[in-house]
């Protein structure tokens, strides 16, 4: 079975409250990007991972598409398999690559064994594995709160929005990126300010990550600066970066130049 882990982007996000879990509670809108690895589920006769694309570090067993079988392996009869995960989705960049890879291992472990689990069931598995991974298990825009794994409905029309997402070529962990960042309320209400015309989204819009992080990283200002000036209607650091993207409702995308060391994602959202 083939299928292909997009990346997701974050619509604003407040880091709104320290958890006793030692993790933040936070309110962002999350919505499918559709920069994607590809990822092949077979059944074999012994379990291998096999890469290919951008390196991710770290051994086999600690790859998520691996935690995901084992996972799954735990609680299921599962016979052997062979995966193959070709990653293109950079890594450290704030676009949920690495959960995407889970969900979708979750997802196509269920369908190749006919597991019998609802999307809930899966969506708690996924949850075990990091916290925006239960997003990619129905992989629809949502409102995302508490760890960002809890979700409401949110309608949203995209139709005919372009986007560019620049990559830096700079890895920022999570955990790097939330020791970095403060607490504090929500600045707006996420889902009252995106049900307003996309040019207010601006100053109302923000992600808490992004004034955590400039300071340390001038260039996703710089980038920032450049997706506006270029005519993005909108501009945001994604998630906890540090890719940054920009959002054209013309459909129409700026001839813009970026470093050769940047990876550059650009098509309809
Ligand atoms: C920031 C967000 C926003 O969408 O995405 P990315 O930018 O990483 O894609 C997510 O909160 C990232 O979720 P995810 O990448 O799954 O994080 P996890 O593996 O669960 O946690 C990594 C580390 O981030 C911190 N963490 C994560 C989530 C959260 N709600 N509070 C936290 O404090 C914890 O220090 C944790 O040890
Ligand atoms: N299949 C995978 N793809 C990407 N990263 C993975 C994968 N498996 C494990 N990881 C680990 O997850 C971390 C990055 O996850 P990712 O979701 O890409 O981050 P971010 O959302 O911040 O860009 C890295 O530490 C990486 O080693």
């Amino acid at each position: 079975m083939l299928v292909f882990p997009n990346a997701k982007l974050n619509l604003g996000l407040y880091v709104t409250e320290q958890r006793p879990d030692g993790f933040r509670n936070l309110e962002s809108v999350f919505v499918p990007l559709p920069w994607c690895d590809a990822l092949e589920v077979l059944q074999a006769p012994a379990t291998a991972l096999t890469l290919s694309g951008i390196p991710i570090p770290g051994e086999a067993a600690t790859n998520l598409c691996w935690r995901a079988y084992e996972l799954l392996k735990a609680d299921f009869d599962l016979p052997a398999v062979q995966m193959h995960l070709h990653k293109a989705v950079p890594i450290g960049a704030g676009l949920g690559g690495g959960s995407g890879d889970a969900a979708f291992a979750l997802r196509a472990l269920r369908e190749l064994f006919d597991l019998p689990l609802t999307t809930g069931q899966l969506q708690q598995y996924a949850r075990r594995l990091g916290s925006d991974c239960a997003f990619f298990v129905e992989n629809k825009p949502v409102f995302a709160y508490e760890k960002g794994d809890i979700f409401a409905p949110i309608t949203l029309d995209l139709t005919g929005v372009a986007c560019q997402v620049v990559y830096p070529n700079l890895h920022i962990s999570t955990a790097e990126a939330y020791a970095r960042v403060g607490t504090r309320p929500p600045r707006h209400d996420l889902r009252q300010s995106l049900a307003q015309p996309m040019a207010t989204w601006r100053d109302t819009v923000t992600n808490d990550f992004e004034d955590a992080l400039t300071p340390h990283y001038p260039v996703l200002a710089d980038i920032k600066a450049a997706l506006y000036a270029a005519g993005a209607t909108y501009a945001s650091l994604s998630g906890s970066g540090s890719a940054v993207y920009g959002l054209f409702p013309d459909s129409e995308l700026p001839p813009l130049t970026w470093s050769s060391e940047y990876q550059v994602w650009s098509g309809p959202l």
